[in-house]
């Protein structure tokens, strides 16, 4: 059985994953401190590497990048362990060819898990840097974060990290709102071309007759009114990254000259007659399934195979509800800090989050924390206060319901005015003043319709 070595300044931390790698078979050698650990390295190398994040003398990070420079080419798997796992610290280690990434405290189980796949592995080349390391300082600083410490989201957030490493196309899909284009900033901050322009652009939002010359660019007198050539957006992305959303919306002649690009890595502008070369990643996105659209003949066989190098799935809020009430927490925290206010969620509004199916994803997690922060009548957050939120069926349903749609319009609107106060009146717990305020409307008009209605 190989020897370990564990990197840990925590005696107990380390004593304790000493014995239990010894009980599974295997010799342990230790180091207190990142010099110690490549002093160690200096000899014969041990089978795999347990390094801690934070030592007393070097950041873990700064530990792998000397490992990997003491050790070109032959530096054993390493396990980079931390206490508080964050998405930058995953992409960052995942980017300088870490093995994996484990949150401590590890159970013997995950350790045994561990080292099954480790061992099979080791002899498979590690992922090269990416630059100098300098891993998500972009993203530390606030300029794009994928959080989320969800077992699904760890996942993504490795993958990712692996994918920034290489400078292979990257296809990104997942429901609305999921963070695909977060995902696609964070890979492009995260990777040696982070330094080089990030260009994104909405292949659904242009129209289709503009979107070939604002991708690809044009030449002088190639339609009328082009007076000057101009650069496209892939060109302009020229030594960064350039990210195609709604890639699945893409005109069948548009999807044809992107192939050019991905395989040809050139530009052909529109009326120009020779093509320009380009040096771009492109990282794609879309919230369709581009396998079935390619069985529809919707899209190009070819072309997807060609985007889906690195596929990354991002899973729906649903999927992942360890994730809400954290997030949640986060964005509370940023629209509080914008508004000099300071507010909690209550019990009863964490369950009720929670619980919601999320169907607009983190983008409507956002938008309704932003919601309460700004209208919510005191500091503390309760679960009436997301009484807006809507349930998966209203949303299915069409606004009026069948029976409403026989019904004389006064009726119709009668009913519907009654049922909206009866709810602002429960979501209100009877307040009435509160109601009218939900309802939008001033307190002596509810007194009037709740006359005229019959509510008591
Ligand atoms: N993991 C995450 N961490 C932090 N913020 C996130 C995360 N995921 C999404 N967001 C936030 O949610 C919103 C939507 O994210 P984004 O635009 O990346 O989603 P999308 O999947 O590209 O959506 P669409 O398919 O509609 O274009 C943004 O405000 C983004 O900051």
């Amino acid at each position: 059985m190989p020897t370990l070595l564990i990197v840990d300044d925590d005696d107990a931390f380390r004593e304790g994953l000493a014995e239990t790698l010894a009980d599974l078979g295997h010799q342990v050698v230790q180091a207190a401190s990142g010099r110690e650990a490549l002093e160690q390295l200096s000899g014969a190398a041990p089978g795999a590497i347990f390094l801690d994040f934070r030592l007393p003398d070097m950041d873990g990070l700064a530990v792998l990048e000397a490992m990997r420079r003491q050790r070109p080419g032959d530096l054993p798997p390493v396990v980079m362990l931390t206490a508080y796992a964050t998405s930058e610290n995953t992409i960052g280690a995942m980017g300088l060819g870490a093995f994996e990434h484990l949150t401590k405290p590890v159970g013997r189980a995950a350790i045994a898990a561990l080292l099954d796949t480790l061992f099979p592995a080791m002899e498979a080349a590690i992922a090269a840097p990416a630059g100098d390391g300098a891993f998500g300082d972009e993203a530390a600083s606030g300029q794009a974060r994928l959080l989320g410490a969800s077992d699904a989201m760890r996942a993504v957030q490795k993958t990712l990290g692996r994918a920034a490493a290489s400078d292979a196309t990257v296809l990104i899909t997942g429901e609305t709102g999921t963070g695909k284009e977060v995902a696609a900033r964070v890979l492009h901050a995260a990777s040696q071309r982070r330094n080089g322009p990030f260009v994104a652009v909405n292949c659904a939002a242009i129209p289709h007759e503009l979107l070939e010359s604002e991708l690809f660019g044009h030449a002088r007198g190639a339609y009328t009114g082009a007076v000057q050539e101009r650069a496209g957006l892939i060109a302009q992305a020229d030594g960064g990254t350039v990210f195609l959303d709604e890639i699945g919306d893409m005109p069948a002649l548009m999807q044809a000259k992107l192939l050019r690009v991905l395989q040809e890595r050139e530009v052909m502008p529109l009326g120009a007659s020779r093509p320009l070369p380009v040096d771009v990643r492109v990282v794609a996105a879309t919230h369709r399934d581009l396998a079935a659209m390619v069985a529809d003949s919707a899209f190009r066989n070819d072309l997807m195979y060609r985007l889906n190098v690195i596929p990354l799935r991002l899973p729906a809020l649903r999927e992942r509800s360890a994730d809400i009430v954290p997030l949640a927490g986060h964005f509370l925290a940023q629209a509080c800090a914008l508004g000099g206010r300071s507010m909690r969620l209550s019990a009863a509004a964490q369950h009720l989050l929670a619980q919601h199916a999320w169907p607009g994803n983190v983008r409507e997690l956002k938008n309704a924390i932003d919601r309460v922060c700004a209208l919510a009548p005191s500091a503390l957050i309760d679960a009436a206060d997301f009484g807006f939120l809507l349930q998966p069926s209203d949303r299915a349903a069409s606004p009026v319901s069948a029976e409403l749609l026989d019904l004389p319009l006064a009726q119709a609107v009668e009913q519907v005015e009654r049922a909206l106060i009866v709810h602002a009146l429960a979501l209100a717990a009877g307040n009435r003043s509160d109601a009218a305020r939900r309802l939008g409307i001033s307190r002596q008009s509810l007194y009037t319709k709740l006359a005229s209605l019959g509510i008591g």
